[in-house]
């Protein structure tokens, strides 16, 4: 079933908690480098399925292949192949800047040499010099995700999962972060990525959008505009979710 030309490869992927079937027979291919947006309202299962392509939560049917390798048997392998980043995990606030990237770096198994060859370059490329030494807790949230990023691809992974890395900042500040998104992609690291906002949906090579569990819609933004004739990503998200049953949004 591997196939190398993709890093994701998901089939009638399902989970059920109890009764309810919180993700029902997801089925896609993400193509190796793709900026991939995995779009859907409140409840829709998003960060369910994100947990199981990640290997941190066994699905209960389908199948799954992350980097060529098993949601169910290889987790291990998965851990090692993927970065990771969401709002709720995110840096150390209580170390600081270089503490936080020599702590990942380290988890992420870099030897002494390439943490402080890849923190020192960290750091110049996002401008961070002055800040190098401060705490976490005394930058602006946007450079904490900027920084949090960064370090979740510090070891080259082939696949990145983003979950709303971008919450809480203005459109400019979602741009420069998207910029960095955009020079991972060129190395050829696949983004997965969740999100609310519809200008960054715009920013994916493709997006799939889900409702209700399942993934309603998925193709490039170009494509799902002029399926739905409709001139905004907000106009096709909107014609999608209306119908959802779930309520916690
Ligand atoms: N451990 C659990 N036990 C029972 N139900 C759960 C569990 N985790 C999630 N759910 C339910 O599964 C559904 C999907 O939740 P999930 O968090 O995956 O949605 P989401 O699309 O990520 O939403 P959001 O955008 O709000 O994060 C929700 O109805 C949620 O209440």
């Amino acid at each position: 079933m591997a196939d190398p030309q993709f890093s994701i490869q998901a089939e009638k992927l399902s989970k059920h908690f109890g009764h309810f079937t919180a993700v029902n027979e997801i089925t896609f291919n993400v193509v190796k480098g793709e900026i991939f947006g995995f779009l859907g309202a409140n409840g829709a299962g998003k960060t369910t399925a994100m947990r199981m392509l990640c290997g941190l939560s066994k699905p209960s049917s389908g199948k799954a292949l992350i980097a060529g390798f098993d949601v169910y048997k290889n987790t291990e392998d998965i851990k090692r192949n993927i970065g990771y980043m969401s709002q709720k995990f995110s840096l150390y606030e209580d170390l600081t800047v270089l503490e936080n990237i020599r702590f990942y770096g380290g988890i992420y198994g870099l030897s002494n040499e390439q943490l402080k060859n890849k923190s020192e370059q960290l750091i110049t490329r996002l401008g961070l010099q002055q800040e190098a030494k401060k705490l976490v807790s005394s930058l602006p949230l946007g450079w904490k995700q900027k920084l949090s990023f960064s370090v979740a691809v510090l070891h080259e992974p082939q696949i990145v999962f983003l979950d709303e890395p971008t919450g809480g900042v203005d459109p400019v500040t979602r741009r420069q972060f998207w910029n960095l998104i955009y020079e991972a992609s060129a190395r050829g690291i696949t983004i997965f990525v969740t999100t609310h906002y519809m200008d960054e949906a715009e920013y994916c090579n493709r997006i799939s959008i889900m409702v209700d569990g399942k993934i309603e819609a998925l193709d490039t933004p170009a494509n799902l505009k002029q399926r739905f004739n409709v001139p905004s990503m907000d106009d096709v998200f909107y014609q999608l979710a209306r119908g959802a049953q779930r309520t916690d949004n």
